[in-house]
């Protein structure tokens, strides 16, 4: 009878894999840390929920800041397919951003009500990739990044993203170069405050809507932008409307006045002239 070396692996296959892999499923996607980081503090039920929803969330945010970094540096080197690929992408992770809030509405008032005492003062407000997504795409507010003031590593990340261009400020940089009347005031200036509309900015979107054929990357870049932010309003809100089927108008344990903090977000625009040309076309 021939010896053969045990080496753990099954044969499913029928196909003779004897080889014990020198690299696994779990080690390759480091199971051992992510499916030992849920840690609820109550004994309910819906406490690990609560924590996977807003784990995976975490994930998806930071494909998104890979994403959107990677497209920013390609708008800055005039290479849009990679950037337009990219953005899509974060499209289609927003949409599963989006599609979550319905699998945490399964969670009734009464079963959070029990878990919400265990929370502290622990809030999303906390969540430094959320506000880098923010910083990334436009919505600069320097108060936001006092919370972050006892952890050094992430605060001066925070504060690099701050004072950095935004994906719009480099598109408008791109519409420069491409020929658009941009305003110099537009093209470098103080990063730290958010971009404010500007009449030239429209007319130039004006300009690429009118004519797609003539600027169709241009064309094709504004759309994918619409759509982000389309995307990012759309989860802004359903995360408002969420909270008020949860926890009603209580105040949230971030210190804000919840319900009516998560309202006001709703105002921000990122890319302002991208919806004001569409009353204009
Ligand atoms: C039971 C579910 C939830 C409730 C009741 C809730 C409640 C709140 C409240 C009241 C705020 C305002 C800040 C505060 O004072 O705490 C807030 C902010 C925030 N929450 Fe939630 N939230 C829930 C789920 C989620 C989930 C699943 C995420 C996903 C990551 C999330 C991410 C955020 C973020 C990023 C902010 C900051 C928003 C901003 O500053 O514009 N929340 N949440
Ligand atoms: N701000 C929420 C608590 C909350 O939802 C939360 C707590 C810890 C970690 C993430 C959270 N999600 C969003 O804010 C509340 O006021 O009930």
């Amino acid at each position: 009878m021939t010896q053969e070396k045990n080496t753990g692996a099954v044969d499913l296959s029928g196909e003779g894999i004897h080889q014990r892999p020198d690299l696994s499923y779990g080690a390759y996607l480091g199971l051992d840390q992510l499916l030992s980081a849920q840690h609820p503090r109550s004994d309910q039920h819906d406490e690990l929920l609560f924590i996977v929803i807003h784990q995976a969330s975490e994930l998806w945010m930071k494909l998104s800041l890979h994403e959107l970094r990677a497209a920013l540096r390609q708008i800055q080197a005039d290479d849009l397919g990679p950037a337009l690929k990219m953005i899509a992408r974060v499209s289609r992770i927003q949409a599963q951003l989006i599609q979550s809030w319905d699998v945490l509405a399964t969670m009734t008032p009464a079963d959070y009500s029990l878990i919400r005492p265990h929370l502290g003062q622990s809030s999303g407000f906390q969540s430094f990739q959320y506000r880098q997504l923010e910083f990334l795409l436009g919505n600069k507010n320097a108060g936001m990044i006092t919370v972050h003031q006892g952890d050094p590593a992430i605060y001066a990340e925070l504060m690099a993203a701050y004072a950095q261009p935004s994906l719009y400020d480099e598109t408008l940089r791109l519409l420069h170069r491409r020929g658009f009347a941009i305003p110099a005031g537009l093209l470098e200036r103080d990063w730290t405050q958010p971009h404010q509309a500007h009449p030239a900015v429209e007319a130039a979107w004006l300009a690429v809507y009118r004519d797609p054929h003539e600027h169709w990357e241009l064309y094709d870049l504004a759309e994918k932008l619409v759509d982000l932010e389309y995307r990012f309003q759309q989860w802004r809100f359903s995360h408002m409307k969420t909270v008020e089927r949860i926890i009603g108008f209580k105040p949230g344990t971030g210190g804000t006045g919840g319900v009516s903090y998560l309202v006001k977000a709703l105002d921000l625009k990122f890319f302002p002239e991208l919806f004001s040309v569409r009353t204009s076309l």
